[in-house]
């Protein structure tokens, strides 16, 4: 098993390491007849975009997408969609230390581990680079489901111990994508990013997390018993890099709660008053917004000396060099957007077990 594809009837399959040629996909699934706007595949691929802001990883890539099949005039024919993007600024130099010696708390040992084989260039295929292909078939996704007027926003609510509390609006949008961290308050922006630069300066990295909030979503959508649309969101959500939480609605916060405090009373219009749920019940979305919350760590290549150990694991130490993202959740919004439209579009073509 590679381990590379993900979805059910829209499926994903991607192809790539860091300091390879290319990266690139298959998006399979994906019906026939949709008008696709290329720009707005371009917009997201460049908010996740190495070397975009001062206080990303300075990594030079255009992240141009070249598309080989499955669109003819601009529509999609219901074919195979393979698409590739090439890598432009690698730096193989940087990671020779890396041929032998493990960074501790990345993804070195174990993929050592597992295949006795590894291109250490820049993480290889455990490098975030990866997730420009999961952009691309998220953008294409994000757009079908505009026009059933499904909207997905997500937005970093929190950097170290920064955090974002408000009330989320989408009109709030605007200002989380007009600052560098991608946060909803222009005052938080500034703290975070000065936080992010004096973390930069210590050669460290810090973590930080996102909350997304997905509105339209009918009700019906999930399967009931193992595939609940909760259980996909999450595995959509974990299998991103750097990744080491996801809750939903109420979530963790959930275990102080009494019943009477949580319970999500009924409008007579089959809303519900208050949103604890996230907009799922039984696996099944309600048609409340569905909204979860995810953590990233900070990431392990620190540009400082650290004790770790080498393939004949003898204890040496290790100084991380290369081009690095000191907090990655500012890059990661539209990777998280990306994979929950991937989740709601499978489930929205696999809709309700009834028709009304
Ligand atoms: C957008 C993004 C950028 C990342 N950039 C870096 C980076 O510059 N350096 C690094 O060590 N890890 C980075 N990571 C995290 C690694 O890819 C990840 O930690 C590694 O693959 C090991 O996987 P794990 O942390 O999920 O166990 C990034 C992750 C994301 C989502």
């Amino acid at each position: 098993m590679a381990g590379s594809s993900f979805g059910t009837l829209v499926r994903l399959t991607t192809f790539g390491e860091s300091h390879g040629k290319a990266i690139g996909g298959i998006i399979e699934g994906i019906p026939a007849g949709f008008s696709l706007d290329y720009n707005q595949i371009q917009h997201d691929l460049d908010r996740r975009k190495p070397g975009q802001s001062a206080i990303v990883t300075q990594r030079k890539e255009s992240d141009k997408v070249q598309f080989l099949s499955g669109i003819f005039d601009g529509k999609t024919t219901g074919t195979p969609i393979g698409f590739t993007i090439e890598n432009e600024d690698q730096k193989s130099a940087d990671y020779t230390e890396l041929q032998k010696a493990f960074r501790p708390s990345h993804a070195d040992f174990t993929y050592q581990q597992k295949y006795g084989i590894r291109d250490y260039r820049g993480g290889g295929r455990s490098s975030a680079r990866e997730t420009a292909c999961r952009v691309v078939a998220g953008a294409i996704a994000k757009q079908i489901l505009a026009q059933k007027n499904i909207r997905i926003d997500a937005f970093v609510y929190q950097v170290g111990s920064l955090k974002w509390t408000g009330e989320w609006k989408s009109e709030l949008k605007t200002i989380s994508e007009a600052n560098n961290v991608r946060v909803p308050s222009e005052e938080l922006a500034v703290e975070m990013e000065n936080l992010i630069r004096e973390i930069r300066k210590e050669g460290d990295t810090i973590g930080g997390g996102i909350r997304c909030v997905i509105t339209g979503v009918p009700t019906g959508l999930g399967e009931p018993v193992f595939d609940k649309l909760h259980t996909e969101l999450g595995k959509a959500m974990l299998s991103i890099n750097a990744v080491k939480g996801f809750d939903f609605g109420s979530g963790f916060d959930s275990i102080s709660m009494k019943g009477s405090e949580h319970n999500d009373l009924f409008t007579t219009d089959g809303t519900t008053k208050t949103n604890f749920s996230g907009g799922i019940q039984g696996g099944i979305s309600n048609g409340m917004p569905i909204d979860f919350r995810v953590a990233f760590k900070p990431v392990a290549t620190l540009i400082q000396e650290q004790d770790t150990i080498n393939e004949d694991f003898e204890a040496v130490k290790l100084m991380g060099k290369g081009r690095h993202d000191p907090c990655v959740v500012p890059r990661a919004v539209p990777i998280v957007e990306a994979m929950a439209a991937l989740v709601i579009l499978d489930y929205y073509l696999m809709q309700k077990a009834y028709k009304k």
